[in-house]
């Protein structure tokens, strides 16, 4: 639960929007303590916060909110004319206000007063890497002395003690409710994710940030964008349309790449500095060595703030690119690259990204969120180079999501994987049959992959079949501890599965 803000007079909230002056004095003194989208949420004075959405017009629910208790409402105009118009319903005042959406991140965030700038503030956007890359980023700053929160996928807060969140992205009200609590909460610095969602929704519109990264971008999420370059323009709106700070680019991603042409200010982070050619002027980081072990990565990199080797337990290549964006944005932030360099060996892996689980005599099995094909394949590459025995792939598609990846991420498994198992991950309203039949599409020899519907038993069939020196991918839910099925949404971990089976839990 978020705590609620100081109050703030509904005059003073958007004088910088219209002219409040001229309102009746009761209106303009009005005071709020919170602001809220969602009438099932609206608490005694609360200001509801009317918008058209994607399946529906909130303004619908103007008198849910105020029999829920809503002092005030904030809705959205059908026009520049009806912009600043004063309406009484119930003795409760709706305020008309033209492109809410737009404008509602500006308005949320001077109604919590302005807490991105009270604290140093990161954004990190791509397919891929999100969250990992947060999270290191709040882990290192951890290590160097900041209170560090975060927010996202899995949830919102001080590092160790998230709070689960409904998007990637919180709404343009949540963000910075959130930064105002962990103002409150001593944090000085925070990373957060930004979903393309989040960006073509304007939800991050208003906020400042001292530094932007940008992962990558393979498919995904074309059921929403249509093609992937709609897809890339609303990543790129990050860097040119919002207050990004120090952008941070990895250039080894060919879009990436092509974004620094017009991103003069950009940190350039690649594994090979010949990528970047003799004449770029900008600063950069690249990679001059890397060793990979179970134990995890010994990386040696050179950069404009100087050259460096360190250790970190991670797994994967894909890592090794996660952990010098970190790195490079750090540095560019004026970090010592003396303690950052110290600090590495550290960090630690983010719950249910490449988390390995082993015990005794059986199967190693690594838990990972994979679930785009990119994330698949870097996944079943970054095993095999660690697997003597067979290489499992257990993994679905999401219902209700992109349904061209689908038969592309089985494809990558029948070319990756030695068994492949076939489970379900969300079906959300599709029906599970459905949804493995276009996953079916994409295999050679679909007779050669097993359907098991039920996660569980999916697990627990690799676990008793495999051999000890084989290694089992559980890809697609990493850290959620939920399955999402029609009619209902019920407890379900691929991490507390392998624990149990691994006789570490009951
Ligand atoms: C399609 C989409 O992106 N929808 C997002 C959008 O909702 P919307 O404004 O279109 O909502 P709507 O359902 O049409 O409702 C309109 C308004 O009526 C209000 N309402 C509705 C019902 C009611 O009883 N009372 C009420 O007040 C709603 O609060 C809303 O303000 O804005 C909301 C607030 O920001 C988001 O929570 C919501 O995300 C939905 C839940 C969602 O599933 N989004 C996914 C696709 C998404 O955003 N994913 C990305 C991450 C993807 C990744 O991993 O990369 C994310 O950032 O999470
Ligand atoms: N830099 C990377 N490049 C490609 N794949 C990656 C990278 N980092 C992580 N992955 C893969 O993608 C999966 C998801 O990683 P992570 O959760 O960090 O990404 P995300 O961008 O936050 O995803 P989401 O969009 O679901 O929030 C990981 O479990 C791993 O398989
Ligand atoms: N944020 C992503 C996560 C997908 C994770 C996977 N488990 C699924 O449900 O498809 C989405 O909502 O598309
Ligand atoms: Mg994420």
């Amino acid at each position: 639960m978020l705590s609620p803000s100081q109050s703030i007079t509904l005059g003073s909230l958007l004088s910088p929007w219209m002219a409040t002056s001229d309102w009746q004095e009761k209106w303009r003194e009005h005071s709020v303590v919170n602001m809220t989208i969602d009438s099932r949420q609206i608490e005694a004075d609360d200001l509801f916060v009317a918008v058209n959405g994607h399946a529906v017009d909130g303004r619908g629910f103007i008198p849910a909110a105020i029999n829920a208790g809503a002092t005030a409402v904030l809705a959205e105009a059908d026009n520049i004319a009806k912009h600043g118009d004063i309406v009484e319903q119930d003795g409760i005042v709706i305020i008309y206000f033209q492109q809410l959406n737009q404008y509602l991140s500006a308005i949320a965030n001077r109604f919590y007063a302005q807490p991105d700038t009270r604290l140093k503030l990161l954004a990190v956007t791509g397919t891929n890497g999100k969250t990992t890359i947060s999270q290191l980023l709040a882990q290192w700053a951890n290590l160097i002395g900041y209170n560090a929160g975060v927010m996202g996928t899995t949830g919102n807060g001080l590092l160790n003690s998230l709070t689960p969140a409904v998007n990637t992205t919180g709404n343009a009200i949540e963000i910075p409710h959130v930064l105002h609590d962990l103002v409150d909460q001593g944090a000085d610095f925070a990373a957060m994710e930004i979903s393309s969602h989040g960006l073509v929704q304007g939800r991050v519109k208003a906020l400042q940030f001292v530094a932007s990264i940008f992962t990558n971008l393979s498919r995904d999420h074309l059921d929403y964008h249509g093609d992937m370059a709609n897809y890339a323009d609303a990543k790129k709106c990050l860097f040119t349309e919002h207050q990004a700070g120090i952008p941070v680019i990895n250039a080894d991603d060919d879009i990436g790449f092509t974004w620094l042409a017009d991103l003069p200010h950009a940190v350039a982070v690649v594994t090979d500095k010949a990528r970047l050619g003799e004449h770029y002027q900008g600063q950069a980081l690249w990679l001059t060595d890397v060793m990979y072990s179970t134990q995890g990565v010994n990386i040696s990199f050179d950069s404009s703030w100087g050259a460096g080797q360190f250790t970190a337990p991670l797994v994967g290549s894909f890592n090794v690119s996660n952990l010098l964006l970190a790195l490079a944005t750090l540095l560019a932030l004026g970090h010592s690259i003396d303690k950052l360099i110290a600090t590495a060996p550290h960090l630690t892996a983010v719950i249910g990204r490449m988390e390995v689980f082993q015990s005794p005599d059986k199967p190693m099995v690594v838990v990972d969120y994979a679930h785009t094909p990119d994330a698949l394949e870097k996944a079943l590459q970054a095993l095999r180079v660690h697997c003597q025995g067979k290489l499992w792939c257990i993994f679905g598609c999401g219902g209700d999501r992109d349904t061209g990846k689908r038969p592309m991420m089985a494809e990558i498994s029948e070319r990756l994987a030695d068994r492949i198992i076939i489970t379900d991950d969300n079906p959300r309203t599709e029906a599970p049959a459905a949804i493995v039949s276009d996953m079916l599409q994409g295999l050679a020899l679909p007779q050669q992959a097993q359907v098991i519907h039920d996660r569980k038993l999916a697990c627990t069939y690799a676990i008793e079949h495999a051999q000890v020196n084989d290694i089992i991918l559980l890809a697609g839910k990493g850290h959620e501890d939920y399955q999402v099925l029609a009619d209902r949404t019920i407890h379900y971990s691929d991490r507390e599965t392998v624990q149990a089976l691994f006789g570490e839990i009951a």
